[in-house]
């Protein structure tokens, strides 16, 4: 295994190790948006890995599903992602939703030395709620067309993903925080 943030590099005569703060979690449970908060606190970069992958790739997250499929953007999805933890600076990284729960992708953080992991939980009526509004860019939800069907199937892929995602190093439950709380209680681990 090779990771180039093990390296530690001289800065002002000291040794300083670069960190990686990755935020896990749901569709909708605010890793975009906390993310971007809390690389500003720390002055950070912040990186988005479907953003990451939509520029690479030239294509929104939805083209890339509807004209290549699932099976290659999660390939692509693994292959950008061991690309980003090989980076060489202190990034907050927002996953997607489904990042953890395919291939080797949470055993690279797991065990990756300068990585803390976060995963933001949200209940499953306040993810339906929230993202029966903002359903259409999110591929694998886009097409469901009642609250009661999207909470069936949160329920369900929850219920599949959550063994993943408690891997995290951290589990902050969301539920009815603000972002600015939810920044306040993952600055607490990281200061
Ligand atoms: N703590 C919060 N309280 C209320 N609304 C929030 C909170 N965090 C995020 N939101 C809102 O929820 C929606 C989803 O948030 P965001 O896009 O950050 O989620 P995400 O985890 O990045 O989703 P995806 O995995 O689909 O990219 C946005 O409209 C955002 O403004
Ligand atoms: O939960 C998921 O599997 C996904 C979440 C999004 O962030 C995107 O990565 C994509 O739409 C798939
Ligand atoms: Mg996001």
């Amino acid at each position: 295994m090779f990771f180039c943030c093990e390296q530690t590099y001289g800065f002002n005569n000291q040794f300083v190790s670069v960190m990686i703060i990755v935020l896990i979690g749901y569709m909708g449970s605010g890793k975009s948006t906390i993310g971007k908060e809390l690389a500003t606190a720390l002055k950070y970069s912040f990186l988005d890995l479907d953003a990451y992958i939509s520029d690479k790739e030239e294509k929104s997250i939805s083209e890339i599903f509807k004209t290549k499929g699932e099976i290659y953007f999660r390939k692509k999805e693994t292959e950008y992602l061991t690309e980003i933890l090989n980076s060489s600076k202190n990034l907050v990284l927002g996953l997607g939703g489904g990042t953890p729960c395919y291939g080797e992708n949470m055993k690279l953080m797991v065990g990756h030395p300068n990585l803390k992991s976060f995963y933001l939980k949200l209940s499953i009526p306040l993810l339906t709620t929230r993202l029966f509004l903002e359903r259409e860019n999110r591929p694998l939800i886009s097409s469901i067309n009642s609250e009661d069907d999207l909470m069936e199937f949160i329920g369900k892929h929850l219920f599949e993903r959550s063994h993943y995602y408690s891997q995290a190093q951290y589990t902050l439950n969301t539920d009815h925080k603000t972002p600015q709380e939810v920044l306040e209680e993952l600055l607490v681990y990281l200061i």
